[in-house]
């Protein structure tokens, strides 16, 4: 081949398969990701790398209380710096709810810097009053607010009518998202069944409750599962739980650049040609 030159980029050259994905700062296409101990140095590799396409970081569980106090503050502070909101995992709320600190804990976390809270009940079952109090302060201090529904154990999954009033509650408390459970997993959790497979009637009826779907946050650690709402909404659906390593592959089936949802969004390039 003789010599090339050439000053285009990539996407200069290819369209992206899969039109309209929005880019940040975005209101919907939110990508959650779940991280259970990155050091700062691959925080930093990672976002330097991926943070475009990343909204939400969230501190898997109760991992926050492990870190120093300093390296927990740079973490944080390196998250705001690539415009990221940063959260504890809503287990870590539920140890506070437990150990009836759940109002401090909130102040705390603001304090320290995080931007958003999550009010779960994956594990533990929690008062009406405490959830809507718990929306209310967080919101009233300016902390974005993610509530969560269904249960991380099947044996515990709650009905779901109440579930889907749950929503409403939540929304009408003033939760600026909800996260469907699907856990770090994506099995036998939440709104999945043991193969990882959305439990469809679910699925619906938590979407036909909901007055703004893209207030909805999918936990969709699996590919099979992010292909599958990718194709049902849009490639400005919200998913979360994504594994650190796995925002690039995610950005690419949101975008036709993988075969999953190439296939997909072939009439659309064809109709194009
Ligand atoms: O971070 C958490 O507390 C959990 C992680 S997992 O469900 O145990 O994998 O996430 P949550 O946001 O409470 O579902």
């Amino acid at each position: 081949m003789s010599e090339y030159h050439s000053s285009k980029t990539w996407r200069q050259l290819l369209r992206f398969p899969l039109d309209g994905r929005d880019s940040k700062p975005r209101a919907k296409g939110l990508t959650m990701i779940i991280d259970n101990g990155l050091g700062l140095g691959e925080t930093r590799d990672l976002l330097t790398l991926v943070g475009d396409y990343i909204d939400f970081i969230k501190l898997g569980f109760g991992t926050s209380a492990l870190y120093s106090q300093n390296l927990l503050e740079e973490k944080i502070s390196m998250a705001l710096s690539f415009n990221i909101d940063i959260y504890p995992g809503g287990t870590f709320f539920e140890i506070a709810v437990l150990q009836d600190s759940w109002e401090e804990f909130i102040i705390m976390a603001k304090h320290i810097g995080f931007t958003a809270i999550e009010v779960s009940d994956g594990t533990i079952k929690i008062p009406d009053e405490i959830r809507e109090k718990a929306i209310s302060l967080a919101s009233s201090i300016n902390l974005k607010v993610l509530t969560e529904i269904g249960q991380k154990d099947p044996r515990d999954q709650i009905p779901l009518p109440e579930m889907l009033s749950q929503i409403k509650k939540d929304v009408d408390c003033g939760a600026d998202w909800i996260i469907v459970e699907g856990r770090e997993s994506g099995q036998n959790a939440g709104v999945y069944d043991h193969n990882g497979c959305f439990i469809m009637h679910q699925m619906e009826e938590i979407v036909s409750v909901i007055p703004d779907p893209s207030m909805l946050i999918w936990e969709a650690p699996l590919k099979q599962q992010q292909q599958e709402l990718i194709m049902r909404f849009g490639p400005n659906v919200n998913i979360g739980n994504i594994a650190p390593h796995e925002v690039l592959a995610l950005e690419a089936l949101r975008s036709g650049l993988r075969g999953d949802t190439l296939r997909f969004s072939c009439n659309n390039i064809i109709s194009r040609v």
